[in-house]
């Protein structure tokens, strides 16, 4: 992270999204005005809030219910839909399987990953191939979170019911940029790199893949219970390059090229990943603290109607290290269980990651990092990340 920033700053994007099609929105002015505030957010703190953004409360909260719910049911419920190689990496992983820093995190996750069809990716995508493990109880749950992925992503994947309320929506709000909450932001983060709004369109990131965590962290009492005395950390400090799987079903997949220990150490190793990220969290349990240059831990208290939105380290990469991905943990200290929709807004699948021109001249025409393709680094995440990285 660049400065010892002391908050996190609140951005209104709704000039923004209101212009974000519209071919001179960059002459706009009060589209320059959350340029610029984007431009000192990803500068500063890497972190920020968005609100203005469109998205209907009632369907952010809804999300945030039907999560809570499932992860109230008993854990013979909640296994039904449980990650292994065979799943493509998609479902429920349990508290503890999912290790930072060689601890268990204190949380249990839903992983979800955009569909790859058969054959869509050749070799490369074919340990991930599927789509996505949704619990039937609660019953709406699939829907919901399909209607909400697509509101995040342009996505128009639901067709029937779904896509038609969606339609009524951007009806009656008059905007389109409903419909693809994460490119428009990125469209003002391209202006305020210094490019042209569709910088990461097409081969970019005009095709997007994501990722989502559905995050449960149980309450400080039950966390500090017998089964993991000492962890009370619920997500360990971290840059959004994404999480390993459960180290169990990897094992199943390379079953004999490493012990646990070894597994864990290599998943130390940094893997670029993540363009944007935007948390939904519950609104009365502050938990996410973000590092700054001094190491203070500033609060990401939750504010109602906003995303908490963080850059990841694709965008370092792509910026040439211009905006840093900022370390960030989580700690439920409340007695109440706490729940976070993390959505995970990446590059094409394909697409190849690498200084653009213009950042590198901004930053002293020397490529601080190498060409990486996204594809390759996200199932190196999901298979052999612990052997090659
Ligand atoms: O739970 C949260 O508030 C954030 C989770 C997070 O940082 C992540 O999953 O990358
Ligand atoms: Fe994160």
């Amino acid at each position: 992270m660049a400065t010892d920033f002391k908050f996190i700053p609140i951005i209104d994007i709704s000039p923004l999204l209101a212009k974000c099609n519209d071919p001179k929105m960059d002459e706009d002015q009060g589209v320059s005005k959350v340029v610029k505030q984007l431009d000192q957010a990803c500068r500063e703190a890497g972190f920020f809030y968005v609100k203005g953004h469109g998205i209907p409360d009632s369907l952010v909260k809804e999300v945030k219910d039907v999560t809570h719910k499932y992860f109230d049911l008993p854990y013979e419920e909640k296994i039904k839909i449980k990650m292994s190689a065979a799943t493509g990496f998609r479902g429920y992983q349990r508290v503890g399987e999912n290790v930072t820093h060689s601890r268990p995190d204190m949380h249990e996750a839903i992983d979800c990953y955009r569909e790859i069809k058969g054959g869509m990716y050749g070799a490369l995508g074919e340990p991930m191939e599927g789509s996505n493990k949704w619990p039937d109880n609660p019953s709406n749950f699939k829907s919901l979170l399909e209607e909400y992925i697509s509101l995040l992503t342009g996505m128009l994947s639901i067709l029937s019911f779904y896509l038609f309320s969606l339609f009524i929506i951007i009806i009656i709000n008059n905007s389109w940029s409903l419909t693809d909450l994460s490119r428009n932001i990125m469209r003002g983060i391209a202006l305020a790199l210094g490019g042209s709004p569709d910088e990461f369109d097409g081969e970019k990131a005009g095709d997007p893949f994501w990722v989502m965590r559905l995050i449960g962290y149980p309450g400080a009492t039950s966390a500090n219970g017998s089964e993991m005395p000492e962890n009370d950390i619920g997500c360990g400090a971290h840059t959004d390059y994404g999480k390993v799987s459960g180290l169990a079903d990897l094992h199943a997949y390379i079953p004999t090229i490493l012990t646990p220990k070894l597994s864990v150490i290599l998943f130390l190793k940094k893997l670029y990943r993540c363009l944007l990220t935007l948390v939904n969290q519950d609104d009365d349990i502050p938990a996410l603290q973000v590092r700054n240059r001094s190491g203070e831990l500033i609060l990401a208290v939750p504010i109602p109607g906003t995303f908490v939105c963080n850059i990841g380290d694709m965008l370092k990469i792509w910026s040439n290290g211009l905006y840093e991905s900022t370390l960030h943990q989580v700690i439920n200290n409340s007695p109440k269980y706490r729940v976070s929709v993390a959505f995970f807004y990446e590059p094409n699948f394909n697409a190849v990651v690498e200084p653009l021109e213009f950042c590198k001249q901004k930053t002293g025409g020397i490529k601080k990092f190498e060409r990486a393709v996204y594809g390759e680094h996200l199932v190196r995440k999901v298979l052999t990340n612990f052997v090659t990285d």
